[in-house]
């Protein structure tokens, strides 16, 4: 509801992103509890936290020539070259069950009901989801074919459309 959305959001307002000067990392601090941690804090939005996605001194990382940066959530399958995850150690679903799921989470980020940072911290089948699925920067040559093109096609904080890679299935979200 739109309420427990407004709590949300007044939650991540306590939150900040810190750089680890000794790991070189991003880590969360709650400004009211004092408490800090690597992980984004459950139930927030990273994308509500001050300085999510920023560099160190506030300015957005520069990229390096030809590179962007983007966020994904996958939805592994059973036909996945690795069918298997944090968050479920085998993974059964059919193509069509990950499609179907893709596809319903793409309506709901489309609708403004979520992010796709939020939900891949719950929902995405890739190690990067406890960073709301944000891949940082990279240059082509470094995905697999079908993620890059699909990637490099988008604009800025453009959505794409379900794209498929032997990992599975993804929403790609270019974020810089
Ligand atoms: O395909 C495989 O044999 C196993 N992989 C590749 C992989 C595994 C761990 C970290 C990064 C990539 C994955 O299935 C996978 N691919 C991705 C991926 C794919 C495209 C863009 C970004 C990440 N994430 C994962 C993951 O488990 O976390």
């Amino acid at each position: 509801t739109g309420e427990s959305h407004q709590q949300n959001d007044n939650a991540a307002a306590n939150w900040e992103v810190r750089m680890s000067r000794s790991r070189k990392i991003a880590y969360y601090y709650n400004r009211v509890t004092k408490e800090s941690t690597w992980e984004i804090p459950q139930g927030i939005d990273p994308t509500k936290i001050k300085g999510y996605g920023e560099q160190r001194d506030g300015n957005p990382q520069e990229s390096g020539a030809g590179q962007i940066r983007a966020s994904h959530l996958l939805v592994k399958h059973i036909e996945s070259r690795r069918p298997s995850s944090w968050k479920e150690v085998r993974i059964t679903r059919t193509k069509e069950q990950a499609l179907a799921l893709i596809l319903a989470y793409r309506e709901r980020i489309e609708k403004g009901e979520t992010t796709l940072a939020e939900l891949a911290i719950t929902e995405s089948d890739c190690s990067s989801s406890k960073r709301g699925g944000d891949l940082g920067f990279f240059g082509r040559g470094q995905m697999q074919p079908s993620f890059e093109e699909a990637a490099f096609k988008l604009e800025v904080d453009q959505l794409s459309e379900p794209v498929w890679s032997d990992s599975g299935v993804h929403l790609i979200l270019r974020t810089q």
